[in-house]
């Protein structure tokens, strides 16, 4: 607990819209603020409440609904209408998401600084390389958090995240009770609408990771160069304050090592890199090869699948080095780590089957091929592949991962992803108008027929790929949400093509 004037003293100066103070201010300015709410529907008494400009509406206008239900006070962007002097407290200030990211660190006492963090970012690649960070991590004793798209979990502790980055509140509260159960290291995913939306203000990193950038994310930046520079806030001064680990395969990658002071790069084949890897044998059971590192060359063994992978483990064994964590027990780990939930998972049923059934979450161009050329040496028939695209985003990517499903795949099924509250059937025509029309792909708007149809189609010896949705558990149609999972329907049609 802190005082308002406590809390409101460690804001700098710029962020308040007015110099003075009235009178109404005066009281609450002494009351002890209890927590912080961004939504006035959730604001408890005691409550700081903080009113986010948003794209439907400014959650300033809500103050008078947050004062009602207890909240000691409003910090509300300039412009909102606020109450006659005496009435309620209701301050205005200048930057309302910078203000709730330096409020938020500062009542629950910046975690972050607390602890080693590290940073993950990238359009593919945050999930897996912040697991693999988490496990190599604890495998060398180190009480490590993690937070990102699946969830958010420390010692003794897991719950469902609801964003890959989560607002500052939460992330803020979410660290503080990691570092309270005794993470002395933290790896979090950072997404670019997090860095370009200040969620991440006032958390510091030992260590930050750029993985790649490809398209995704246009309806939300203005081109790709807007989302490299989000991206890249990460590598400046404000939030790093340790090593970069930069992905050196990558053209935006490359960019970003002449802004970094203290860098590391890596390369799955280039030895210009700080950590490499050589001698690379890949088969259905995992990868292996030489690891380089700046502490030594081991051989390694992993069993995970693609070179995609073999990026995500030298970004990860990067990150360990950087904390100076022992070479050879992350290579033992790495050994172990069997994957993430919805990335590369088989699907297989009792008696074993005929067929491969994998579920990916690609859901980009880029993690579509990646994913379509990983599987090809290992398919013996047909691979098909069975995809669609998220309503409510990127338009732009659709044609691109209808083309590149046509020309990797040799039968393409497209189906809906999360439509949200798009047409499904203009979702659809927009991935097909990217394949050639000399390929025939199957068109089912249902995802539950286009899975049972691939698998009971699909011939010995093939291969079913089925991406976009991974660990997802629900499909989101119109504004519901119904519990749908891609392993659960892909097990049903497994076990009606045994059956038949
Ligand atoms: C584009 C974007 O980031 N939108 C976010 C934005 O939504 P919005 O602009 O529609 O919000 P709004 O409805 O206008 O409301 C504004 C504010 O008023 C408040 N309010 C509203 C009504 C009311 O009665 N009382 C009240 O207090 C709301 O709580 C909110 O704080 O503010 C909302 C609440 O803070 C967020 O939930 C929402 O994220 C949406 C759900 C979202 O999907 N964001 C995605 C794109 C995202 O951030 N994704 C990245 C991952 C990307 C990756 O794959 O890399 C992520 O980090 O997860
Ligand atoms: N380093 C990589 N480069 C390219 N593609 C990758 C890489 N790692 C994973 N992929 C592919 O991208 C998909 C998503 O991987 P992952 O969940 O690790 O990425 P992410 O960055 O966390 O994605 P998101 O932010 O959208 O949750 C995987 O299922 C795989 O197909
Ligand atoms: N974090 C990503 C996830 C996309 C997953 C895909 N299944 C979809 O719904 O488009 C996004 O919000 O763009």
């Amino acid at each position: 607990m802190v005082k308002l004037r406590a809390l409101l003293a460690q804001l700098p100066a710029e962020l308040s819209a007015e110099s003075t103070w009235n009178s109404s201010t005066h009281s609450a300015l002494e009351t002890e603020i209890t927590g912080l709410a961004t939504n006035s529907w959730t604001c408890k008494p005691g409550d700081l409440f903080m009113g986010m400009p948003g794209t439907r509406v400014d959650g300033g206008d809500f103050w008078a609904s947050a004062i009602e239900s207890g909240a000691v006070a409003a910090l509300v962007s300039a412009q909102v209408p606020r109450p006659e002097e005496g009435t309620a407290c209701v301050i205005p200030m200048t930057d309302m998401n910078r203000v709730c990211a330096e409020v938020a660190a500062a009542f629950y006492d910046y975690p972050s600084q607390k602890m080693q963090m590290v940073g993950v970012t990238g359009t593919n690649g945050k999930t897996t390389t912040t697991h693999l960070i988490e496990y190599l991590f604890n495998h060398c004793q180190k009480a490590t958090a993690l937070l990102g798209t699946l969830y958010a979990r420390w010692p003794g502790h897991e719950q469902t995240a609801t964003h890959t980055t989560p607002f500052a509140v939460d992330l803020q509260q979410q660290l503080s009770a990691a570092q309270k159960a005794g993470s002395e290291y933290g790896v979090m995913e950072i997404s670019s609408h997090a860095l370009a939306q200040q969620r991440v203000l006032g958390c510091k990193f030992s260590v930050a990771v750029f993985s790649n950038l490809t398209q995704d994310h246009l309806d939300y930046h203005k081109d790709l160069d807007d989302y490299f520079e989000a991206k890249a806030l990460l590598f400046s001064p404000t939030y790093l304050q340790g090593r970069a680990i930069v992905n050196l395969d990558d053209s935006y990658g490359r960019r970003l090592i002449e802004r970094v002071d203290s860098v590391w790069t890596y390369s799955t084949e280039n030895s210009d890199a700080d950590l490499w890897t050589s001698d690379l044998v890949y088969a259905p059971g995992g990868v292996q090869g030489q690891l380089h590192t700046p502490s030594g060359t081991v051989p390694f063994q992993s069993p995970l699948v693609g070179q995609f992978n073999v990026a995500n483990l030298l970004a990860a064994v990067g990150a360990g080095l950087a904390l100076e964590l022992d070479l050879e027990m992350m290579v033992q780990a790495l050994s172990q780590f069997l994957g993430v939930p919805g990335r590369m998972e088989q699907v297989a049923v009792v008696p074993s089957q005929d067929i491969s059934v994998i579920v990916d979450y690609a859901h980009t161009p880029d993690s579509l091929e990646n994913m379509l050329k990983a599987a090809r040496p290992f398919v013996k028939g047909q691979m098909i592949c069975v995809f669609g695209c998220g309503g409510d985003r990127d338009r732009t990517k659709r044609p691109l991962m209808g083309g590149i499903a046509a020309s990797f795949a040799d039968q393409v099924v497209v189906t809906s992803d999360n439509p949200r509250t798009e047409d499904p059937q203009q979702i659809l025509q927009d991935v097909l108008a990217g394949i050639d029309d000399s390929v025939q792909p199957v068109v089912e708007v249902d995802r539950h027929a286009a899975i049972q149809a691939a698998i009971l189609k699909a011939q010995p010896g093939d291969f079913v790929l089925i991406a976009g949705k991974g660990h997802e558990d629900y499909q989101i149609l119109g504004t519901e949400k119904i519990h749908f999972d891609d392993r659960e329907e892909a097990q049903a049609a497994l076990k009606q093509r045994l059956n038949s």
